[in-house]
C-alpha cells in the first residue's frame, strides 16, 4: 500500500517543506525541478509536486493521501481534511488593508456598495456576511495591492507577513481576518485505511518539530564534582551518567536542554567543574 503526500512545487513554501520530509527520513530520490512526481527513501511512500493553491483540494478528492500547504489555503478552497500538524513555518495573515489616506480605518468604516479587491473572496464574503454588509467582492489573481490605486476597489484583503508590500504600496491594515501557516494535512479515507503509514509520516515530522528547538549537551565531570554539575543540568528526563571508560575518577554526563538555556547552561557547567562540553544538534526525538 502505497502512501502519496502533496508537496509545493514552487513559491515560499517549497524548500522548506522538501527539507522537513528529508529531515524526517523521507528524503526525494529525484528532486529535480519540474518533475511532477519523486519517489523517496521509503518504498512505500512517494511524492507529488503540485500549486500550493491546489493541494487542499487534491488532498479533499483523495488524489493524494497527504499534503502540505497553508491554512490560509486549506480555508479558502473549504477543504475538507484532516490536519495532522501545524509546521511551524510560513506564518501570515490574511488582513483588510486600506490606503494610508483612505477614511476606512476600521471594519465599521466599510459601508453598502464599497468594493473589495481579493484573491481570497470566499474567506473575505464569509468575514463581510458576520456584518451583513452589502460589499462587492472583486477576485484577482495577484497584486491586489494596486486595486485601490487604480479605481477597482475601496479596500483588499490580502496575505502579509512582513508588511513590506503593503508600505510600499501605501496601504494599512484595517482588521486581521485569518492568522495562517503551513500545515500537514491527510485525506479523511486514507487517514482510516493507511493509518499507520499516514501516523508514522506525521510522528516523523513531529519528531523533526521537538528536535528543532532542542541540543543535546555531553560532558566529561570529575565524580566530586557530579553532584553540582546535576544541580545546574535542567533535563527532559534527568541527566544520563556514564563511567568513562579512559578516566578512573571521570563520568561522561549528557542531557538534552532547550536551545534557548545552552548559552548560560554551558557557563553554570563549566564553573561547576564540568569539562569537554559539547553541544550537538538534534535531527530527530520521537518520545
Ligand atoms: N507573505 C506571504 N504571502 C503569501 N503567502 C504566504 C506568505 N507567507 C506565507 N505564505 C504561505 O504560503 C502559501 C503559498 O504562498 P506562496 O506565495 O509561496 O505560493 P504561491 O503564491 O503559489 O507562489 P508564488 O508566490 O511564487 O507565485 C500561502 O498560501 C500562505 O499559506
Ligand atoms: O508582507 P509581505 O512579506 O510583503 O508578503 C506579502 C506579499 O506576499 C504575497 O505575494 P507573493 O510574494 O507570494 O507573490 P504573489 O502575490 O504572486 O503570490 C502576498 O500576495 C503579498 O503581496
Ligand atoms: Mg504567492
Amino acid at each position: 500500500m502505497k502512501l502519496k503526500i502533496a508537496v509545493p512545487s514552487k513559491g515560499r513554501i517549497s524548500d522548506p517543506a522538501v527539507k522537513i520530509l528529508e529531515k524526517a527520513g523521507l528524503g526525494l530520490k529525484d528532486a529535480s525541478n519540474r518533475k511532477l512526481f519523486s519517489e523517496t527513501y521509503n518504498k512505500d511512500i512517494n511524492v507529488m509536486f503540485a500549486r500550493a493553491a491546489d493541494i487542499p483540494e487534491f488532498i479533499d478528492e483523495g488524489i493524494c493521501d497527504m499534503g502540505i500547504t497553508g491554512y490560509d489555503l486549506i480555508e479558502e478552497n473549504d477543504a475538507d481534511v484532516e490536519i495532522l500538524l501545524d509546521l511551524q513555518f510560513g506564518q501570515t495573515k490574511l488582513v483588510l488593508a486600506s490606503p494610508d489616506d483612505s477614511p476606512i480605518k476600521s471594519k465599521e468604516d466599510l459601508k453598502d456598495g464599497m468594493t473589495i479587491a481579493t484573491e481570497f473572496p470566499k474567506l473575505t464574503k464569509e468575514y463581510l456576511e458576520s456584518d451583513n454588509l452589502d460589499i462587492k467582492i472583486v477576485k484577482l489573481t495577484g497584486s491586489t495591492e494596486i486595486a485601490p490605486f487604480i479605481g477597482i476597489a475601496d479596500a483588499i484583503t490580502d496575505l502579509t507577513s512582513t508588511g513590506t508590500t503593503l508600505n510600499m504600496n501605501h496601504l494599512k491594515i484595517v482588521d486581521t481576518i485569518l492568522e495562517s501557516s503551513i500545515k500537514l494535512i491527510a485525506n479523511k479515507e486514507s487517514y482510516k485505511e493507511k493509518k499507520n503509514l499516514v501516523e508514522a509520516v506525521s510522528t516523523s515530522i513531529q519528531g523533526v518539530l521537538e528536535a528543532g528547538r532542542k541540543k543535546l549537551v555531553m560532558m566529561n565531570v570529575a565524580k566530586k564534582d557530579l553532584c553540582e554539575v546535576q544541580k545546574v543540568m535542567p533535563a527532559m528526563s534527568g541527566p544520563t551518567v556514564s563511567e568513562v571508560l579512559s578516566k578512573e575518577e571521570t563520568m561522561a554526563v549528557q542531557a538534552v536542554v532547550d536551545e534557548n538555556e545552552v548559552f548560560e547552561l554551558v557557563n553554570k557547567l563549566r564553573n561547576a567543574g564540568a569539562r569537554d562540553i559539547l553541544v550537538v544538534p538534534i535531527e530527530r526525538i520521537i518520545q
